[in-house]
């Protein structure tokens, strides 16, 4: 579903995605001053195409701003058009579309210039804030309030409260709508790990409002933070942001249909109450989601760096210092449940000639391939590791000498049997291998140094065959 948006909206498919998004930013524009306007100034409470103007430019760069100019011209076109002076409101509705495509365009650069990298910490919320919100709204706000005034819409005198108006709903359209992008944006974001953390919510949420809105219970809706802050470290962040969204937006519905706690004396009190709480409620959730996705960061960081250190950078397998605890716990099962393990010492054959001749890139393929090979030929409980150079170990759980050996017997024989090419050339190696199995009785020091005997021994004789002794 994700790749299938993604190619759909891919940059070489631009123009769908963009005349998409065009329309979508046309619904949520008339969505707001429908649904989401305080009655009588029809000013929206939310404005959600200015995040939606931001995304797209941060999807299709400046190619975008053709499309959010003319969305911008059809969704202030109902509204602004006036049939007694066509061609001056057509001109205020154009400079109105200007600051509409403008501000996104200010913020898309100076998160560009000043946060490449997009949110990823809790500390760039601020940062992010300011030069996506703040600096590029504070603008535009008072260039369409101006706009407004110019055009005889409203009197120079409401223009400070227009502006702030403008201002809030703005900013909180970018911070909505940029938590929802910058979630989908993460390589888990559709995966949901229960379905009860999207389920409960989806029906306990509007069960929540609609008890608080038929029960007169207004201040139920301060409970509404807390429990997405839960929802925080439930959901992935696409989750999160797509619930939050309805959450406030359904309180800006609830006060603009005269609903709720905020419903104050006059229509400036309530405006400033509520935006004060959604913004707020906005700000907390997306920090609190940052700070989240930071932490299951640095955790999985840190558990792919202990992964890395257990392991052998050229041939994948476990190395030489986390071969020994390994071996030692696979060991101490093996006698707690009295059954046997064999462990294997294999050494590449005549490998410095193979490195002289065909040079050091060669023997590390050579490497690779046996390590390969005995990966195939071992158990998800059984230990492959290369302890240096070109010796490894392996070690097999639960299994006699009488099992072990013709498993060793298959990786000999299939590195004979899988040449590597050299320029044209093949060339065949082979492996001598010490193998043994222990007895209740020896530690693991004694049974590594019986398996170099008989690795020792498998030299000795001739190479290319496996040596077996049983622990004494
Ligand atoms: N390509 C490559 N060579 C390595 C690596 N580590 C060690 N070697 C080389 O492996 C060679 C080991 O040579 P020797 O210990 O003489 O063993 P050999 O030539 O296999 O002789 P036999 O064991 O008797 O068959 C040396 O030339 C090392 O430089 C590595 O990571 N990559």
């Amino acid at each position: 579903m994700k790749s299938l948006v993604n190619r759909l909206f891919s940059l070489e498919n631009g123009s769908l995605g963009l005349i998409f998004s065009g329309v979508i930013y046309c619904l949520a524009g008339f969505l707001g001053q429908s649904l989401l306007s305080l009655q009588p100034s029809n000013i929206t409470l939310i404005w959600l195409p200015s995040g939606i103007a931001l995304v797209m430019l941060l999807t299709w760069r400046l190619k975008a701003l053709a499309y959010i100019f003319l969305a911008s011209l059809v969704v202030n076109s109902p509204g602004m058009f006036v049939d007694a002076a066509p061609l001056k409101s057509l001109m205020h509705i154009c400079v109105a579309a200007l600051g509409d495509m403008l501000a996104p365009a200010l913020g898309f650069l100076l998160l560009q210039a000043f946060l490449p990298s997009g949110t990823r910490n809790a500390s760039d919320l601020l940062k992010f804030v300011l030069l996506a919100g703040v600096i590029p709204v504070l603008l535009s706000s008072l260039w369409l309030s101006a706009n407004l005034a110019a055009g005889d819409y409203i009197p120079w005198a409401s223009l400070p409260t227009m502006a702030q108006l403008f201002f809030f709903a703005d900013i909180l359209g970018i911070l909505l709508v940029y938590q929802i992008y910058n979630g989908w944006l993460e390589p888990q974001a559709w995966v949901i790990g229960r379905w009860r953390h999207i389920a409960l919510p989806i029906i306990g949420l509007p069960l929540f409002y609609m008890v608080g809105i038929y029960l007169d219970l207004g201040w139920l809706f301060y409970l509404i933070p807390p429990l997405l802050v839960v929802l925080a470290f439930e959901l992935t962040r696409f989750y999160l942001g797509l619930l939050s969204s309805l959450s406030l937006l359904f309180i800006i519905l609830a006060t603009a249909h005269g609903f709720g706690v905020f419903v104050g004396e006059s229509q400036a009190q309530t405006n400033t109450e509520m935006m004060a709480f959604v913004l707020s409620c906005a700000l907390t959730l997306f920090g609190i989601s940052l700070q989240h996705a930071q932490l299951h960061r640095s955790e999985r960081d840190k558990l792919s760096a202990e992964k890395e250190a257990q392991l052998d950078p050229l041939s994948g397998l476990f190395n030489r210092r986390s071969f020994k605890p390994l071996l030692q716990a696979l060991e101490a099962k093996a006698k707690a449940q009295s059954t046997s393990v064999c462990v294997a010492m294999l050494d590449i054959d005549n490998f410095k000639a193979i490195n002289d001749t065909h040079g050091h890139s060669v023997g590390d393929r050579v490497i690779q391939s046996l390590a390969q090979i005995l990966r195939n030929n071992c158990r998800s409980d059984d230990i492959a590791a290369r302890l240096g150079g070109e010796e490894f170990a392996l070690v097999l759980g639960d299994i006699g000498l009488a099992q072990a050996q013709p498993v060793l017997e298959r990786i000999r024989s299939s590195f004979v049997d899988t040449p590597i090419a050299v320029a044209g050339d093949m060339i065949h190696c082979s492996v001598s291998i010490g193998l043994v199995e222990n007895s209740q009785t020896a530690g693991i020091e004694s049974l590594l140094q019986l398996a170099d005997k008989a690795l020792y021994r498998a030299k000795r004789q001739g190479k290319n065959r496996i040596v077996c002794f049983e622990a004494q």
